[in-house]
């Protein structure tokens, strides 16, 4: 098997060590040598001996000997033009590009099931979490009910400094920031954008529709305050920015929301930079895969995994249709804190200072912003 890799950065390199120290290991699972024959950047770096450096993407796909290309430069542009070429070249490709599946996923797949190739990016997901291939090929006998999960370790982390450390949003941000979490583009993460390319990828695995990716509803933590924060401690929740699909009526219900969990749901205990995803089933029922979600080694074992898998035979289908009905799920119970008491169903209420707080019912959002008139009110999801 000989791979090139394209984009040398924290997964790139990542993936050049594992594959460099675990060759003969990995070659004796797949009884044929492993070979980097390429790593491709923009800046020649050191690489380990035998692979050839090279600036030029289009060395790597042009090469006959190439079976695997690798593309983790990232972005939604070029990375598009090195997947599709590669796979129209009849390569294998392994990516963990989240923005460009989500953005553009169909046509990519499409064109590696004309090329008879494989499309593997279980890195785009949860990082070394195993929730892709899982849902391919594991869960195969069931019909998905609901995915939920916290898919941005970034934001978990925010919210966990701010509860643990009692910081505002700015001050979790700065630490954050300071330590290398945050995107290059801030609102991948904190506005939900990040979270919401990867529920498009669960949802469309889990229900076999595509889903267009603009109509994706995401708010992110901008929102969460310390105020909200105590009061949600207070009456047994936590704030957490929760990425949810589930089939509803005509459609698919998809969204990313900051979110009060309640403390006894597994899903409200996964801190700091972790991810968890939770997939209910109809025959399997509830399973929950959780594990870090970024950094240099973790991604970088899921794209390894991808890169051995390009061997086998069975290619992944995705022969979905396209799914034209997708809603913000808005029948939730909610967080309600208004300066006056306010006329709602609820299942806890409590008074404090001058504020009103409610954790209601169920209900639908129109039906509950009817009652609520112009009242002037902080509202954020509930679940459990
Ligand atoms: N980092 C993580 O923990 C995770 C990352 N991902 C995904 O993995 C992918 C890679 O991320 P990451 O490694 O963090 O990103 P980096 O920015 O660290 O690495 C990307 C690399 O690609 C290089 N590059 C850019 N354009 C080209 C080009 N035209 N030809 C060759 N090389 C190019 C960049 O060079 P230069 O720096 O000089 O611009 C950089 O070294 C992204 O899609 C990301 O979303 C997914 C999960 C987790
Ligand atoms: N910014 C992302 C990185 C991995 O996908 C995150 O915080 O989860």
């Amino acid at each position: 098997m000989k791979i090139g890799i394209i984009g040398l950065g924290t997964v790139g390199y990542g993936v050049v060590e594992i594959l460099t120290n675990e060759k003969e290991r990995l070659s004796k699972a797949i009884n044929e040598e492993v070979v980097i024959k390429y790593g491709c950047g923009l800046e020649e770096i050191d690489l380990p001996d035998g692979i050839i450096y090279t600036k030029d993407f289009n060395v790597v796909i042009n090469d006959d000997e190439i079976d695997v290309v690798v593309e983790l430069i990232g972005g939604t542009t070029i990375a598009k033009t090195i997947i599709l070429d590669a796979i129209n070249k009849g390569k294998h490709v392994v990516t963990a590009n989240k923005a460009l599946l989500a953005h553009n996923g169909k046509e990519i797949f499409m064109a590696a099931k004309e090329n008879n190739v494989h499309i593997f990016y279980e890195a785009s997901v949860g990082g070394g979490i195993p929730v892709l291939v899982s849902q391919k090929e594991s869960l195969v006998a069931n019909n998905t009910k609901e995915i939920i999960g916290i898919l941005n370790g970034t934001t978990n982390f925010i919210l966990t400094l701010m509860e643990n450390e009692n910081l505002d949003f700015d001050e979790a941000l700065t630490i954050a920031d300071g330590l290398g979490y945050v995107e290059a583009n801030p609102a991948l993460d904190l506005d939900g954008i990040d979270a919401a390319h990867k529920i498009c990828i669960l949802a469309q695995n889990g229900f076999k529709k595509f889903i267009d990716f603009d109509k994706i509803s995401a708010t992110g933590i901008r929102d969460v305050t310390k105020i909200d924060m105590d009061y949600a401690k207070k009456l047994g929740y936590r704030f957490k920015m929760i990425a949810q699909a589930k089939e509803i009526n005509d459609g698919i219900g998809i969204d990313v929301a900051a979110t009060l969990v309640s403390k006894k749901e597994l899903v409200a205990n996964v801190m700091d930079a972790y991810n968890v995803v939770e997939i209910d089933n109809d025959y399997v029922e509830n399973v929950i895969y959780y594990g870090k979600g970024a950094g240099r080694y973790v991604t970088a074992s899921a794209v390894v995994s991808d890169i051995i898998k390009t061997s086998q035979i069975e290619r992944w289908s995705h022969d979905y249709e396209d799914c034209t009905n997708i809603y913000p799920i808005t029948k939730s119970k909610y967080y309600l804190r208004a300066s006056k008491p306010l006329d709602v169903d609820y299942e806890m209420y409590f008074t404090e200072k001058r504020d009103h707080i409610y954790i209601t019912h169920e209900i639908e959002l129109a039906d509950l912003t009817t009652v609520l008139n112009d009242e002037e009110y902080t509202i954020f999801k509930v679940r459990g």
